[in-house]
């Protein structure tokens, strides 16, 4: 029934041993706790003195302080435990969904990363907050109260002994009932949160193709899947509950009836009869914890398991590191020598690209649809693993690596996607996304440059509006200028790629955005795919992409005279728009 992923992390068994010798400490401060007071009962049943009172009074409530104070101790250091642990699960995904870069969080669903990143981190918090706590306890404490009454009565220990087994065999097939609905229930919220996102980012497309009422059905299926999911886990915790609270409840009921005739034969005395009589809830109450707890935390589990896998999703790598790489300046140089790339057998889609940068460039990449200029800035991104890896194709800084899939990279690179994703939380907590320590000032300040201040001073929260899922709606460029800053915030990331950011956006907006982003362009190696060409009059360089190969490289002008495939696509641009 433990979950053995638990293990994994990094202080789980440390923790257990604490709590376990906790646990023992508090065992025997609950025998106390019961014998001092059946003493207590018993000398005022025997009409003693008060004085005959007093002192096992005394005793009771110290061990009642004590093993409170147990229990509070016990739920600091988890507590403690649990934060830490998750605040490092939640940099480890963040880390992975960086290392495995746009293609495969498209691929795994980015609703479903960004509700683990931030739900699924809190829901794991109140599993490790619970379950290791719980289990431990549940491990120690009835063992030792056994013992304690086999040592003082014989029948009852037995009594005791053989209900307990009866419990943990229904919890565990009510909990395997559980964990199967649960897991059901999981999928049914991953899939409500990818169908929710999707169709939200293509709702005008929907509208326009009057498709959006057959849409709002389609998430009102997926959410009713999702309600019914829900209540069938209810439903499973709900007898569960109502199971172990029969059964222990009987149990104590036999247990009584066993001492009342022993104690009616003279078998038994009245103060060893009380003592186990106060033990015996007692002896159930971890396992009854467990039980209540149990299906509030298999959410959290469904989210480790979730996370743990994303995280075994091997990461492109590189075999040759870029130790000595600081950062990209304005002398560092970046050679690539005849890349290949294929995502399958049948086609290749980079061929044989040669291409130098030296300083703070700015390069635009244009081609036709599919000529491959995403995959070219995943794989400067380092997402992606060159298929001729063997042949060192990069050169940065005189280093010759096989891939630049390496941290020491990555960790300079900034990534702006078509479309930047905005989660439910206030616009201070989306552009703090990767940096969540940044200071209020920090954020205000990137917002600044970001050219976010005007929409923002017009906001009555300021910063601190909600935004996204249940908050206010924000347009395509209000979103683009949120992932700007969100890349300012990190002064280390001085290498820019850019993915069609302002493919979605309206002529007037994006100018107002290119406004902004040339400045933040000046020291930064800027590395920019799109299809609206007037950005190239602002490029130092300009790559043309077709069929996966670098047909023409040079500066705008230098292509414009070219009269090549440069001038082709400039002129196609020019007739279409002519035509419209
Ligand atoms: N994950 C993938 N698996 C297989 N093939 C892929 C994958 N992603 C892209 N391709 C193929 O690789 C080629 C280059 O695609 P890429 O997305 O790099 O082009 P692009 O120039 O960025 O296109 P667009 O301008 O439409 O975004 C295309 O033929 C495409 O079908």
């Amino acid at each position: 029934m433990f979950d053995k992923q638990l293990m994994s992390i990094p202080g789980v068994k440390k923790l257990i041993a604490k709590l376990s010798c906790l646990a023992t400490i508090q065992s025997l401060v609950i025998i106390l706790e019961a014998y001092f007071l059946s003493v207590a009962v018993v000398n005022t049943w025997s009409l003693k003195k008060i004085t005959a009172l007093l002192l096992p009074m005394l005793y009771f409530f110290i061990a009642f302080v004590v093993r409170y104070s147990i229990t509070r101790i016990e739920s600091q250091i988890t507590d403690r435990f649990a934060t830490k642990a998750t605040g490092e699960i939640k940099t480890q995904l963040l880390t992975k969904e960086f290392e495995l870069g746009p293609r495969m969080i498209s691929q795994i669903g980015s609703g479903h990363l960004i509700t683990l990143a931030l739900e699924g981190t809190d829901k794991i918090e109140n599993y490790f907050n619970l379950i290791i706590l719980k289990t431990v306890n549940m491990a120690i404490i009835p063992v030792i109260l056994l013992i304690a009454i086999f040592l003082i009565n014989f029948i009852s220990g037995i009594t005791l002994f053989l209900v307990f087994p009866i419990i943990i065999i229904f919890m565990i097939i009510l909990g395997l009932a559980a964990q199967a609905k649960s897991a059901r229930q999981y999928k049914g919220f991953t899939d409500m949160s990818n169908n929710f996102i999707d169709t939200m980012r293509g709702l005008k497309t929907l509208k326009l193709f009057g498709l959006s009422d057959k849409y709002a059905d389609n998430l009102y299926r997926v959410s009713e899947n999702y309600r019914k999911s829900t209540m069938s886990v209810l439903k499973v915790a709900l007898l569960s509950t109502f199971a172990l609270d029969f059964f222990t409840t009987i149990s104590i009921a036999i247990v009584a009836v066993f001492l009342g005739v022993a104690l009616i034969d003279g078998k038994i005395l009245l103060l060893p009869a009380l003592t186990i009589l106060v033990l015996a809830p007692d002896y159930f109450l971890p396992v009854r914890d467990y039980g209540d707890d149990y299906h509030a935390t298999l959410d959290g589990k469904n989210a480790l398991t979730n996370i743990f896998e994303i995280l075994k999703i091997k990461s492109p790598t590189s075999k040759i590191k870029l130790s000595d790489f600081t950062g990209w300046n304005n002398t560092s140089e970046l050679k690539i020598s005849d890349l290949n790339f294929s995502y399958d057998k049948t086609s290749q889609a980079l061929q044989n690209i040669n291409f130098n940068v030296k300083g703070y460039k700015k390069i635009g990449i244009v081609g036709r649809s599919g000529s491959g200029k995403s995959t070219f800035l995943n794989m400067l991104g380092g997402w992606l693993e060159p298929s001729n890896a063997d042949q060192l194709p990069f050169d940065v800084n005189g280093k010759k690596v096989d891939s630049l899939s390496q941290i020491e990279w990555q960790k300079h690179i900034s990534y702006i996607p078509q479309d930047p994703y905005i989660f439910a939380g206030t616009i201070a907590e989306n552009i703090a996304f990767y940096q969540p320590n940044a200071t209020k000032q920090q954020i205000k300040v990137v917002a600044e440059k970001a050219g976010l201040m005007d929409f923002v001073n017009d906001l009555q929260a300021g910063l601190d509006t909600k935004i996204g899922e249940s908050g206010r709606g924000i347009s395509g460029g209000q979103a683009q200028r949120i992932a700007l800053a969100r890349t300012l915030l990190d002064d280390n990331r001085e290498i820019l790629l850019l993915d069609e950011p302002t493919a979605h956006l309206d002529i007037e907006t994006e100018y107002e955005l290119k406004q902004t982003m040339l400045p933040i362009f000046r020291n930064h190696l800027v590395i920019f795919a799109t299809h609206r060409l007037h950005w190239m009059q602002n490029m130092d360089y300009i790559l043309v992409m077709d069929e996966g190969k670098l047909v023409e490289q040079g500066t705008p002008v230098e292509l414009i005279n070219r009269n090549g495939i440069y001038k082709e696509l400039i002129d196609e641009i020019r007739g279409a728009n002519q035509n419209a």
